[in-house]
C-alpha cells in the first residue's frame, strides 16, 4: 500500500463571511506529483499557506507524514519544504553560502548540500553571487534549499511564475527528478493547465475556493482523431480488422491511436480503397477539461 506522505482532510478558511477554501479533501504520496490547478483568485496560496502551516486552519486538518499541522506543527514542519510566492535569497552572499546558511539554520546537515546542488543542476553557478542569478537559477536554488532538511513532502507555490519557456521546462525536468529520484510527495501549484500537465500524476482542479475535480493525468501517447471520408463503414470495419480502437459517433470516424501511427493509418486506408480527406486531432485533454470545469461554474476571476 502506497503511504501517503500528505492528507488534506476537509480543510476550510473563513476571514469574516468570506470562505476563501471550502472542504478540501486529497491526498499525495511518496513519488508522486499532485497539480493544484486554478485561476487567479481561486484559493490555491490561501491552502499552500495552511498547509505549511504560515496561517490557521478554520476547520479541517493537514497530516504530514501522520502529524497533525495543527496539535503537533513541530513534527509536521520537520517533514515538509516549501517555496511559497518567491524564495528568499540572500542577494550578497553565493549560491552555496545562501545554502549553507539555510542549512545552519533548518538543522539540516552540510553533506547534503552538493547532492542537492546536483539535482538542481546549479554546479557551475553555485560559487556565484546570488544577485547575478537569473530568476530561474533562484528558483532552482529555492528548490535546493527547500530540500536541504529531507522533508517527505515539498510545495510549491506556482515555481514556474516569471520563467521563460527554457526556464519553465528546466524546473518542470528537476520537479519530476526530485518525485522519481528521491521519492518525494510533491505539490506544485499553477494557474496555466500546459505547465503542469507533463509533470503531474494528478490534478486537483479549484476555482472560487472549491476543489472541483481530481483528474488522473494520462500518460499515453494515445490520442482521439477524427478520419475525414464518406467511407465511414468501410473505413471503420477496415480499421477495427487491424485491430484499431475506432469508432462512428454523430456520422463521424475516430480512431485512437499514436501520433507515429498515422502515416500507417492512412497508408491502410488508401490500400483498401478508402479516400481520406483529412486526419484531425480531437483529443478531449486535461486543458479542455480545466476550462469546461472553470467556465461552468460561472462567476469569478
Ligand atoms: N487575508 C485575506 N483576507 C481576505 N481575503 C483574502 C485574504 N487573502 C486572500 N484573500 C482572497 O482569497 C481569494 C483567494 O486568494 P489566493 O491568493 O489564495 O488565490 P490563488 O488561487 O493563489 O490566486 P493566484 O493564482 O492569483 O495566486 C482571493 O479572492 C483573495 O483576494
Amino acid at each position: 500500500m502506497k503511504e501517503n506522505n500528505i492528507e488534506i482532510l476537509n480543510v476550510n478558511k473563513k476571514i469574516g463571511k468570506k470562505h476563501l477554501v471550502k472542504e478540501l479533501n486529497f491526498n499525495v504520496s511518496g513519488g508522486e506529483v499532485f497539480g493544484f490547478i486554478g485561476p487567479n483568485g481561486a484559493g490555491k496560496t490561501t491552502a499552500i499557506r495552511m498547509m505549511v502551516g504560515l496561517i490557521n486552519i478554520s476547520s479541517g486538518d493537514v497530516r504530514i507524514c501522520g502529524h497533525s499541522i495543527i496539535t503537533n506543527k513541530k513534527e509536521a514542519l520537520k517533514n515538509i519544504g516549501a517555496i511559497v510566492e518567491k524564495p528568499e535569497m540572500y542577494p550578497f552572499m553565493t549560491g552555496y553560502q545562501n545554502l549553507k546558511f539555510f542549512a545552519e539554520i533548518s538543522g539540516g546537515t552540510f553533506k547534503n548540500i552538493q547532492e542537492m546542488i546536483d539535482i538542481v543542476g546549479l554546479h557551475d553557478s553555485i560559487n556565484d553571487k546570488v544577485s547575478t542569478y537569473s530568476l530561474g537559477m533562484k528558483q532552482r536554488l529555492g528548490i535546493a534549499q527547500a530540500m536541504l532538511h529531507d522533508p517527505k513532502v515539498l510545495i510549491f507555490d506556482e515555481p514556474t511564475n516569471g520563467l521563460d519557456p527554457v526556464g519553465i521546462r528546466e524546473i518542470r525536468q528537476y520537479i519530476r527528478r526530485i518525485a522519481i529520484e528521491k521519492k518525494k510527495a510533491i505539490i506544485v501549484s499553477s494557474h496555466l493547465m500546459s505547465e503542469i500537465e507533463l509533470i503531474c500524476d494528478r490534478i486537483g482542479i479549484i476555482k472560487n475556493s472549491d476543489l472541483l475535480a481530481v483528474e488522473n493525468v494520462n500518460k499515453t501517447s494515445e490520442k482521439m482523431y477524427n478520419i475525414k471520408t464518406v467511407q465511414l463503414q468501410s473505413a471503420l470495419n477496415c480499421l477495427r480488422q487491424n485491430q484499431y480502437n475506432s469508432m462512428i459517433k454523430n456520422e463521424q470516424l475516430f480512431i485512437q491511436c499514436d501520433y507515429k501511427e498515422i502515416p500507417e493509418v492512412i497508408r491502410l486506408l488508401v490500400n483498401h480503397q478508402i479516400d481520406i480527406y483529412g486526419f484531425e486531432e480531437k483529443s478531449h485533454n486535461l486543458e479542455d477539461r480545466y476550462l469546461e470545469l472553470t467556465a461552468r461554474t460561472g462567476k469569478g476571476k
